[in-house]
């Protein structure tokens, strides 16, 4: 099974379908985010778990314990195999948040965005590395008991060696020739996977490419 899930990231349903159906083949799941979440919600997301991949159901759910744990739950029934939740939200929130989702559901928390990088951490009050902020995060998650966490390509190997079981989720992930958008830390597939990243979650290299199709095959083809 291939570790890359495609990020759907359009609010029209059609597209929505349209890629999931041309990348299937050479994908191992969809990833479902706040863009199509938004415009089409739990009805949208059976509609696309219908083509029969694994759905990671990206929703980086942050709030008080009750109210992340209430939503947990009331989107229990889709049994996603992968639900995010923001680290930060703090361990009662992560605890909770594990404790009301479906048992077939991975519980990942995001720990540090890959749209950012040190300086924009210090600006929010945090200073030192990115990595020591994923590996802080990371020990919170693993506390919690939680499955996983959300990490760059950078700090996936460092988050591995101090959580060996743990289940790893890299973003940001670019071809050596892509274009880079709004990411900041970014990282190659084959790189990222060397690292120790579980699975891949790319977006736009595959979803904005010409023959969405062939991208996909191209990026699996260098795994
Ligand atoms: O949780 C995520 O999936 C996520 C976390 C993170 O730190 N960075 C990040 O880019 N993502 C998601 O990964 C996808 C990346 O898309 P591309 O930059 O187009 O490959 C988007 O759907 C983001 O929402």
């Amino acid at each position: 099974m291939s570790p890359i899930f495609v990020a759907i990231d359009t609010p029209d349903l059609a597209r929505a379908k349209a890629l999931a159906n041309r990348t299937r083949a050479h994908v191992g799941g969809l990833k479902l985010g706040l863009e199509f979440f938004c415009a089409h919600g739990q009805a949208g997301v059976r509609e696309l778990a219908e083509i029969g991949l694994p759905i990671f159901l990206d929703l980086k759910l942050h709030d008080i314990p009750n109210t992340v744990a209430k939503a947990v739950q009331a989107l229990s029934g889709l049994a996603p195999a992968i639900l995010t939740v923001h680290a930060s939200g703090g361990r009662a929130m992560l605890e909770d948040a594990k404790a009301a989702a479906s048992p077939h559901t991975k519980v990942v928390a995001v720990t540090m965005l890959t749209s950012l990088d040190a300086s924009d951490l210090a600006a929010t009050g945090v200073t030192g590395s990115a990595e020591a902020q994923v590996l802080r995060l990371t020990d919170l998650a693993h506390e919690a008991g939680i499955d996983g966490i959300v990490c760059s390509g950078a700090e996936v190997a460092a988050a591995r060696k101090a959580w060996p079981k743990g289940f790893f989720v890299v973003p940001g992930v670019r071809p050596a020739d892509g274009v880079i958008g709004d990411q900041k830390r970014v990282v190659t597939p084959r790189a990222a996977l060397d690292a120790g990243a579980s699975i891949l979650v790319i977006g736009r290299p595959i979803t904005q490419a010409e023959d969405p199709d062939a991208a996909a095959r191209a990026i699996g083809a260098t795994l």
